[in-house]
Formats: C-alpha cells, structure tokens, sequence
C-alpha cells in the first residue's frame, strides 16, 4: 500500500512537465522494437529465399534492408538515450529542491533527531538510484512485454515442439531468477543501511576535524569506523557473490536453450522438417523472448531496489510540517514594532517541563536580558520566539498578535539571533555579513564593521570585503567570528535582535566598546541579550532571572542587588571567581 502510493507520487514527479517528451520516448521505444522485431524475418528470407534459390539481387536488396533497420535501430535508440537522460537529470534536480526545501520547514524536534549522513546518502545515494527508475523501467516493461509477446506468436507459428523445449527451460530460468530478486533486494537494503551509518561517521569527522585532533579523538573514530566498514565489506561481497550467481545460472540456462535450438533444430532440417532460415530466425526470436523476460525479471530487482530509495526519500517528504507556515489568513509584516509578551507559556521537548508558566515582556527600544544557571531554558525562549517548535500552553504575542497568526516567513524575517554556533559560508566576508542581500550599501556595512571593530581587520585582508573566509569561517579568529556575527544581525535590520552568549570569545573590554558603538543602531529595536558573563548585561533595562524554567525574579541591575537574591548570588560568585582568577 504504501509502497504503491510513494510510486505514484515518485512518477508524478517524474512526468510533470514531461508528458509529451515521455510520450515520444514511448513511441522511439515502440519503434525500434518493431525494426528489431523485422529483422529475424528479413535473416530467413536471405537465407531460404535469395542464397538457397542464388537470387543475387533479392539478396542484395535485402542485406541493404538488413543495413538500414540495423542502422536506424541504433539511432533511435541514441535518441531515447537522449530524452531519458534529460529526463532522469529534471527529476533528480527536482526532487533534490523538494527535499531541501521540505527539509527547511520542518521543527526543532525533526531537526534535533535528524542523522547528517543519513539525510546526505537520501539526498544523493538514493536519488541518485532512483534516477534509472521512472519513464525509462516503465516503458520498458511495456515494450518489452509486447516484444515478448510477438516474438512467441512468430515461435508458435514456426516450430511448436521445440518452443515447448524453450519455455520449460525459460521457466525454470524465470523461477530461478525472481528467487534471486527476493534475496538481491533484501540484501541491498542492509548495505544500503550501513553505508548510511558509515556516512555519518565520516561526516562528523570531517565537518569536525580540528575538534577531531585538539580532543585526540582520531582513535575513537577510526574504531568506530573501521567496525561499520569490515561490517559492510562483508556485506557487499555476499550481495556481489549473489548478483554472480544469478548471472551465471542466468547464462548456464540461455547457453542449455542454444545447445537444445541447435541440437533439436539441426535434427530436424537433417530430417527435412525446418529450413536453416527457419532454424536462425527461430533462434533470433527466441532472444526476443528470452532478452525481454530476463529485462522484466531484472527491472523487478531495480524496482525492489529503487523502491527502498523511493521510501527513504518519501520518508522525509511525507515528514509533516508541524509548524505552521503560513495558513492563509496568515498576517506579513514587514516591520514589526517588536514588543513580545510570553504570556503563561508552557513548553517540553520530550516528557519533562522546560518552561513553566513563563511570563516575560521584550520591549521595543529595550534591551531585556535573560539570565540563570545552565540548562534553566534560557535559549529555549528564544527557540519558541522564533517557531522552531511551537509551545504546548499559554501564548507569544508580538504586537498584541499571537506568533502563530503570522507568516512564518515574515516573522523570521523580523528576528535576528547571535549564537555561539553561528553558521558561516565559505564564501566571501562581504556575503557572509550581508547574506548575499545586494540590496544593501556597502556604505552601511563598512560602517556597521567599524563599529564591532573589524573594518581594519578586513581592510588588512588580502581581497578586503571580498576575501573568502573559508569553510565554517577557519580563516577567522572565534572573537573575529563573533564580531561578523554581530554585525551581520544589525546589517540584516532586523527589528528584533538576539544575542544568546554573543560575546562570549570577546573580552571585557572589546566587549564594553563594541556595545557602546552599536547602542544607537540599537536604539530602536528590541534587543533581547542571554550572557553569562552578568557584567555584560547590566546595563539592561530589565533582567530576567530563570530558574528551572521558571521566572524567579525580574528588575533592573540596582532593584535585581537590592533583592540580595538568587541574581544578587550569582553577581557575587562570578565577582569572587574573577577575584580568584
Ligand atoms: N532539542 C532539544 N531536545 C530535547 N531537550 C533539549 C533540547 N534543547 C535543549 N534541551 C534541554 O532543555 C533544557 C534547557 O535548555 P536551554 O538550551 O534552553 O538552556 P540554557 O539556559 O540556554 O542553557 P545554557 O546557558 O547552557 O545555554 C536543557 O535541560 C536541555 O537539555
């Protein structure tokens, strides 16, 4: 059931926009069949006809017969090689797109789950399989199907007792086949597996190389890595000793149907009962009978192996999109005025509570910062601002409007985070601070540059602004990556802005200037700052104090002292660890 409706769906994807260049495909297909087909019927005449009566004309006219189906033969099927070669390419792109861009709607929770490696190999194992499945198999089928058929009713027409012989050996070759699909299919699936798994081995060390070596943990990974690989070589050999045998026996039965069309047939033209013409034409036919049902066993092999691609591929395009995108009468906004109230939010990841009852206000033109121990929910909040998930209880308005009656675009748009991990391109600092936005001066950028203190650093570059900083930014310093960071939220106009441990590569003292210099940049959005280094934050014009997913206290830096609480603990342990330090 569920394997035919992701076939449907796949096909789908695969005819759309490409009806009428598949259905010339067909035709092609049906065409060189039908010259094939012509030609054990031309072989016989020049056998019993033109050489047997020495009719040098009649043979001349159709050896040059013979030539001129062989040749266009071979060229329509260029051209077929042709079209499906296009149309297998716009598949996969298309299916890539739907894929990547499904991938960007989906929650947290998917995205926190998700294996790197498993989701490549999709991206370009399975696709990549996937690719000869489609018009081409399809057609295939068909044709083949009709090849096989007119080939049998020439044999019956020919020679009825040894096509007997033929079609008991073509069934036993049949049965020994699809019992060989059944195991080839099964097989590949556990490679296919494990190759997933190998994949995200690698891509962990890779993506994390320098990590890799600092921590001396090379070992580990290639403990890991070699168990998965001895696993799967195993794995592969048993699956290519299997295809063999399934060839082998495939040939062993073919060459036993030659020896009994050669040894049955030249029996009977001795006795008078066939002509020689007879005899090549019968054992032509029988290659279009055989050729086509082997094609048919064997695509059910690449249809049992694709299909385990389809599932795998629909299994993230069926993933639902929990968050909600834009239902219709969603609302855009192009500026929001930025005030954000968490009215009584309640939120768990899996089984237990991380918010509870959360009441907070972010107000435009403010700078609100949230503090509290590790692991208290502190980037959280800001998760649920920006919809990664959505909350189980209670409501987030921005502007009076709850966040979920906006566009998900819209309101994205409207919101900048600066985390530890940001996320940098190997591409140049100007389209790393810009996000490939043209539309922005550069006029702003140098200025918004010098104010977190990097103009002379990019200046100082060999290309400037056009120098490529390399893949996840290794060219830059962790401070220089923060700064970019930085300025890249403030260039993006944001009316909202986030920064969750922003700065904490930066010193005390870069840090104080760099806040200094873009205060009036920020002067009239709302500013939304989670540190644990509390110096940095108080200045704030309210603190809030988290604890166990709760708010425990709220006010300024002086009112937050005069408290002598928890805020005024923490103040206190970070004065004396910098004392002891
Ligand atoms: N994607 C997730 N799935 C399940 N649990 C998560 C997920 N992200 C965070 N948590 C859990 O939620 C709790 C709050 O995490 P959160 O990142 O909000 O804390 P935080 O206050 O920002 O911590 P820190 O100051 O260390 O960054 C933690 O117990 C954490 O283990």
């Amino acid at each position: 059931m569920k394997n035919s409706r992701n076939i449907k769906k796949f096909l789908k994807i695969v005819f759309e926009k490409n009806k009428l260049i598949a259905s010339i495909a067909f035709v092609i297909m049906l065409v060189i069949s039908m010259l094939d087909l012509s030609i054990p019927q031309v072989t016989r005449l020049i056998l019993d006809d033109a050489i047997i009566n020495n009719k040098t004309n009649l043979l001349i006219k159709l050896v040059l017969l013979y030539a001129i189906i062989s040749i266009f033969s071979a060229l329509f099927t260029v051209i077929l090689e042709y079209i499906y070669s296009k149309m297998k390419k716009r598949a996969s792109i298309k299916l890539k797109i739907r894929l990547l861009k499904h991938l960007s709607k989906l929650s947290g929770e998917y995205y926190t789950n998700i294996k790197t490696g498993n989701m490549l190999s999709i991206i370009e194992n399975d696709i990549f399989i996937v690719e000869n499945f489609g018009a081409e198999i399809l057609f295939s089928l068909i044709v083949d199907g009709l090849t096989a058929c007119i080939a049998l009713f020439f044999l019956v027409r020919m020679q009825s007792d040894l096509l007997l012989i033929v079609i008991t050996l073509q069934v036993m070759l049949t049965f020994i086949q699809s019992k060989f699909t059944k195991v080839i299919a099964q097989k590949t699936e556990e490679v296919r597996k494990d190759s997933g798994n190998i994949s995200n081995i690698v891509q962990e060390y890779v993506s994390n190389i320098m990590n890799v070596i600092i921590s001396k943990s090379s070992f580990n990974f290639f403990k890991r890595y070699i168990k998965q690989e001895k696993g799967l070589i195993n794995k592969c050999i048993k699956l290519d000793m299997i295809i063999s045998s399934n060839i082998s026996a495939s040939m062993i039965l073919s060459s036993l149907i030659t020896i009994c069309i050669y040894g049955y047939g030249g029996l009977k033209i001795i006795k008078g009962n066939m002509t020689i013409g007879e005899l090549i034409a019968f054992q032509q036919y029988t290659g279009m009978l055989i050729g086509p049902c082997i094609n048919i066993i064997r695509s059910n092999t690449r249809i049992q192996q694709s299909l385990v691609s389809i599932n795998r591929i629909f299994s993230i395009l069926d993933e639902p999109i929990i968050i909600n995108q834009d239902n219709n009468s969603s609302i855009i906004k192009e500026d929001f005025s930025g005030n954000i109230t968490f009215d009584n939010v309640v939120f768990s990841y899996d089984e237990d509570r991380i918010l509870d009852n959360i009441n907070i206000e972010f107000e435009k033109g403010k700078l609100t910062a949230l503090v509290g121990t590790s692991g208290c929910g502190k980037s959280t909040i800001v998760n649920l601002l920006f919809r990664l998930w959505d909350i189980d209880e209670g409501k987030i308005m921005i502007d009076n409007i709850d966040i979920k009656d906006y566009n998900l675009k819209s309101l994205r748009k409207n919101i900048s985070i600066v985390t530890q991990d940001l996320l940098l391109f190997d591409d140049s600092i100007l389209n790393n601070l810009t996000i490939g936005n043209k539309n922005i001066s550069k006029k702003f950028v140098k200025d918004v540059c010098n104010r977190v203190d990097l103009y002379d650093f990019i200046n100082g570059l060999p290309n400037g602004f056009d120098t490529i900083i390399g893949e996840k930014g290794v060219k830059l310093s962790g401070g220089q990556k923060q700064r970019v960071a930085i300025a890249r939220a403030i260039i993006s106009n944001s009316s909202i802005i986030v920064f969750d441990e922003a700065t904490s590569a930066l010193d005390n003292i870069s840090q104080k200037k760099i806040t200094e210099n873009i205060s009036d940049l920020l002067k009239n959005k709302t500013v939304i700052v989670i540190a644990h280094r509390l110096s940095t934050i108080k200045n704030a014009d309210k603190i809030y104090v988290i604890d166990k997913g709760r708010v425990i206290e709220s006010g300024n830096h002086e009112e937050l002292i005069l408290n002598e609480s928890t805020y005024y603990s923490l103040v206190n342990e970070q004065k004396q660890e910098l004392a002891l330090s």
